[in-house]
């Protein structure tokens, strides 16, 4: 489905991106995890048609879509939310569908039917971030990739997020995610890559990453807060 192979992005002499290669098929869920500045964002902005890359390629359905443009890449079905949540805050949640050529059925999908006719400056940060995965699914999405879905959110917004999100994996929906909350990313990944200082430095069982040496150094020791098993020493 997306295959990306020796992505290279430079800015300046810092390489964002370093050589960067995975593949994402099937119904699965990819996690991409790794510090601050590791290059996550840089890395969706690459895939999706922000940011052109220096060097190597990007994949979608047998096809290379680097140089295309953001909009055509929706239009192919390669869509993305962002970590800042982009809706349209004057207008019902329902007229935000709308726009989006969506209709009442994603409008469920993301449970805010009953929110339908409220304007989305009232809504919640969690029923927010839910909105913007309805407009993603707007665009019928053949992957749908998701920028920090879980972050401000509490434990209860994160509960009915992590179900939408299992139900579009049902749905048979590839996805994705960028997270720093390992324990919400974890229940739903089947495999995680990290990421660190521009280049992958694991690819594998969420299971495995949280013992892998390399990952615990680079990302995890540093940082306790992520609330994931630590090292067996
Ligand atoms: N437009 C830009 N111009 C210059 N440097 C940039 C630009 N965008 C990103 N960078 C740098 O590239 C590196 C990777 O940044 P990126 O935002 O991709 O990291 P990240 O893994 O998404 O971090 P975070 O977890 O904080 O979101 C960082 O050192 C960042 O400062």
């Amino acid at each position: 489905m997306l295959k990306v192979d020796g992505v290279v992005k430079k800015f300046g002499e810092l390489a964002a991106l370093n050589g960067v290669s995975f593949e994402v098929g099937g119904d699965e869920c990819l996690g991409i995890i790794g510090p601050n500045g590791a290059g996550k964002t840089t890395l969706f902005n690459v895939i999706t048609g922000f940011i052109k890359p220096d060097r190597g390629d990007v994949r979608f359905r047998g096809a290379s879509v680097v140089g295309k443009k953001p909009n055509s890449l929706v239009k192919m079905g390669l869509v993305r939310t962002f970590q800042l949540i982009k809706v349209f805050r004057h207008m019902s949640v329902e007229e935000n569908i709308l726009a989006a050529d969506g209709d009442g059925d994603i409008l469920k999908k993301v449970g805010l039917w009953e929110k339908r006719s409220m304007v989305a400056s009232k809504l919640s940060q969690g029923e927010l971030r839910r909105l913007s995965i309805g407009l993603a699914l707007a665009a019928k999405p053949r992957l749908l990739m998701l920028d920090e879905p879980f972050s401000g959110l509490s434990p209860a917004e994160s509960r009915d997020l992590d179900r939408i999100i299992r139900d579009l994996k049902e749905d048979g929906i590839p996805l994705v995610i960028i997270e720093h909350k390992l324990k919400e990313l974890f229940n739903l990944a089947d495999r995680v890559l990290v990421l660190n200082f521009g280049e992958v430095i694991f690819e594998g069982l969420p299971g495995e990453a949280v013992r892998n040496k390399r990952v615990i150094e680079a990302y995890l020791g540093k940082n306790g807060a992520h609330g994931v098993v630590h090292a067996e020493s």
